[in-house]
């Protein structure tokens, strides 16, 4: 029987390396429906504790430990290690051709379970599409991993093969809406601009050796220059529109940071699942039914949704001619939902005033004309004026906070399961519904 467990999330333990003066509470999220295929992972907090069953070593279920070894968690993974064999095959076997000699050989005997508890290590074979699928010995039931995004799993094929698959979206949330909470302010104030003007110059002149900036140099033209036009293009974020796309936790969460009360943005979302109405209310954001009605609604558009399960992009040249003139746009989510040469084309066109990308659809390669934008060259475009674009290299997420999340959903996922209880962060519980 599952016992009461009121481990609270995020757990409220001192995180090593940092000592909060305080410990707030994340915002409050309300309960939420299952994963939509427009959101990141939806959950009712606190997790449960999850059944497990005892087994003897003889017959203990085979877990295989995919990427480095647990670093944060000790205690889980005593428990999760008594439960279970935990096989960790070498970074070696890792690589993908080694990895499918491996499966094909049954080298790891009949695993019950794939369990990646990071999203930096164990990932080295690859995509799991058909190929590495079609090779899972019958008793696997469960694929659980660290990370919000599971476009690196076809979550499709596993469903249709019995395998739930888990991600650790929840883990994440609080410091990706962080990061987006920066990016959207970022569109709002141009902080490329302001940070570029005041060090690039400098960092790319040959006095760069000196300990002061000279003021008779570019450097000094570059700073005076920002301090004085930055102004006439910058605004508050309150009393605008922030139109977020996807309404997970993630979305939630930046609505909860950035609406009224805070920030005072007026929130409004689209995802294919309505949220309920408490949900609403609770983050006074205002549904809208269409992506087009919010994009033509909103000032600052944020992706926060899962990559569409063709990997084709959301925001298109078409999308975006449905935006109003200067929109800011923010991606927190996946590369693969922007067509970037139509947004460079929007940001030329003043069509976008502003972007912030943390990813990027041919990572780590980043677009270069939008890099072009990032820099002290106005660019392109009537009105453009420089530093309009933000680029970072997929840092939302990564926090140590996120990665002892991303450990402990892990394996009480696979706990659950093996258990005989519910998963509690499934993504894809609707393909393994229609196989039955
Ligand atoms: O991109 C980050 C994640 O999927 O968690």
């Amino acid at each position: 029987m599952a016992e009461p467990n009121n481990t609270p999330w995020p757990p409220s333990t001192p995180v090593p390396g940092s000592t909060p003066r305080s410990q707030s509470p994340a915002p409050p999220v309300p309960s939420l429906t299952p994963n939509a295929t427009m959101s990141t992972t939806t959950t009712t907090l606190p997790l449960r504790s999850s059944p497990i069953a005892t087994h003897t070593s003889a017959t203990r279920p085979i877990v295989l430990h995919i990427g480095d070894p647990i670093k944060y968690n000790p205690k889980t993974y005593a428990e999760f290690s008594s439960a279970f064999e935990v096989i960790r095959p070498s970074t070696a076997e890792r690589e993908r051709s080694e990895f499918i000699v491996a499966l094909k050989e049954r080298r790891w005997g009949d695993f019950s379970a794939i369990f990646r508890p990071f999203w930096g290590t164990g990932g080295e074979m690859g995509r799991w599409d058909a190929e590495l699928i079609d090779l899972l010995p019958d008793s696997v039931k469960v694929f659980a991993s660290a990370g919000a995004g599971f476009d690196w799993a076809d979550t499709k094929l596993l469903g249709e093969k019995g395998i739930i698959y888990c991600n650790s979206g929840l883990a994440a949330a609080e410091a990706v809406a962080d990061f987006a909470v920066v990016m959207i302010i970022s569109t709002f104030r141009h902080l490329p601009w302001c940070m570029n003007a005041a060090t690039l110059p400098f960092l790319t002149s040959s006095s760069s050796s000196s300990s002061s900036t000279p003021d008779t140099s570019a450097a000094a033209t570059a700073f005076q220059t920002c301090h004085a036009q930055a102004t006439a293009v910058s605004h508050n974020p309150r009393g605008h529109v922030l139109g977020l796309i996807g309404f997970g936790n993630i979305g939630q969460q930046i609505a909860a940071k950035l609406g009224p009360g805070v920030f005072g943005m007026a929130i409004a979302y689209h995802d294919v699942i309505r949220k309920p109405l408490a949900v609403e209310k609770q983050l006074h954001a205002a549904f809208h039914a269409t992506l087009d009605s919010l994009l033509q609604t909103s000032d600052c558009v944020v992706l926060c949704t899962p990559a569409s399960a063709d990997g084709k992009p959301l925001i298109t040249a078409a999308a975006l001619r449905r935006m109003r003139p200067g929109t800011r746009f923010v991606n927190i989510a996946r590369g693969s939902l922007v067509d970037e040469d139509a947004l460079a084309d929007a940001l030329e066109e003043g069509i976008v005033g502003a972007a912030a990308l943390d990813v990027h659809a041919d990572e780590p390669r980043v677009n270069r004309r939008l890099i072009a934008m990032a820099g002290l060259e106005a660019g392109n475009g009537s009105g453009a004026h420089p530093g309009r674009v933000m680029l970072t290299c997929h840092n939302a997420g990564g926090t140590v906070e996120t990665h002892i999340g991303f450990e402990e959903l892990s394996m009480r996922n696979i706990m659950a399961v093996l258990g005989g209880g519910d998963a509690i962060t499934p993504v894809n519980l609707h393909f393994l519904k229609a196989r039955t």
